[in-house]
């Protein structure tokens, strides 16, 4: 059973900002004195990664590109999260399965129920082990939701890396998919902190340290 481990999950739009705050995150709970487990999705282990360049990078319609995504999630949660979480490790996930529900679900228009049950499958979980409003599905404890403009993310993104299959999407794409974010959001605010992303980077580290300080989970300094 989970008794100290704590799940937190990083979302937005690409270039949103995400990376440029985990590894500051990960030194302020190391400097804590807790343990710190940092993983992505898709990827986080041998298996998961490879799924992750096809996802990334391989043609593929949108049922294949579902199942390779909670495939790698499977391999993700087995081998790499659900360990660390027993171990009482912080675990930083950089997206975890909002992702699929604002990418594949909102943004290519693929069907929620199939996604839900895709969810239930891959995610669930002892019934000791989880808290019981989570349905006895792991989800993170927060997601940390970086809300930006994508006409904004796409000036930052530009020229700056060859885009993968998601990057080289439009803007009227990355709207649905910050429209997805935003359901997911309203529906379960609790889990949800949302950050405006459009500020300075120190602005928005402003924002996340100060609510993980009144939490309890850093301190001021
Ligand atoms: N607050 C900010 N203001 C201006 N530029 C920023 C800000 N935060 C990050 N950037 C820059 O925007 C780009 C994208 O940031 P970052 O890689 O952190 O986004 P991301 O959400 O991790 O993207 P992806 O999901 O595509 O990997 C980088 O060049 C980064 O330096
Ligand atoms: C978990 C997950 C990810 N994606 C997409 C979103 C991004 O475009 C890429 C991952 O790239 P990043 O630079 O590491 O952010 O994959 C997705 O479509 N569905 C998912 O579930």
């Amino acid at each position: 059973m989970t008794k100290t481990g704590l799940f937190i999950s990083f979302e937005g739009i690409d270039g949103a900002g995400k990376s440029t705050h985990i590894d500051g995150l990960a030194a302020a709970f190391k400097a804590q004195g807790r343990q710190v487990t940092l993983t992505r999705e898709p990827g986080g282990t041998p298996l998961a990664e490879k799924l992750r360049e096809m996802v990334l990078h391989d043609a593929m319609d949108s049922l294949t590109e579902a199942l390779l995504i909670f495939a790698a999630r499977r391999d993700h949660l087995h081998h790499v999260i659900e360990p660390a979480l027993a171990r009482g490790d912080v675990v930083l996930c950089d997206r975890f399965t909002d992702a699929t529900f604002a990418y594949q679900g909102s943004g290519r228009g693929f069907d929620l129920g199939v996604l839900q049950q895709l969810e239930q499958w891959v995610q669930a979980i002892p019934a000791d082990a989880v808290s019981p409003s989570s349905n006895g599905l792991r989800q993170p404890d927060v997601t940390v939701w970086f809300e930006l403009d994508p006409a904004i993310a796409a000036v930052r993104l530009a020229g700056a890396r060859v885009p993968d299959r998601f990057e080289a999407q439009p803007v009227e794409f990355f709207q649905k998919v910050s429209d997805g974010y935003a359901a997911r959001a309203q529906a379960d605010a609790q889990r949800f902190v949302r950050l405006d992303a459009a500020q300075t980077r120190e602005a928005v580290w402003q924002q996340l340290h100060q609510n993980f300080v009144q939490r309890g989970w850093l301190s001021e300094t």
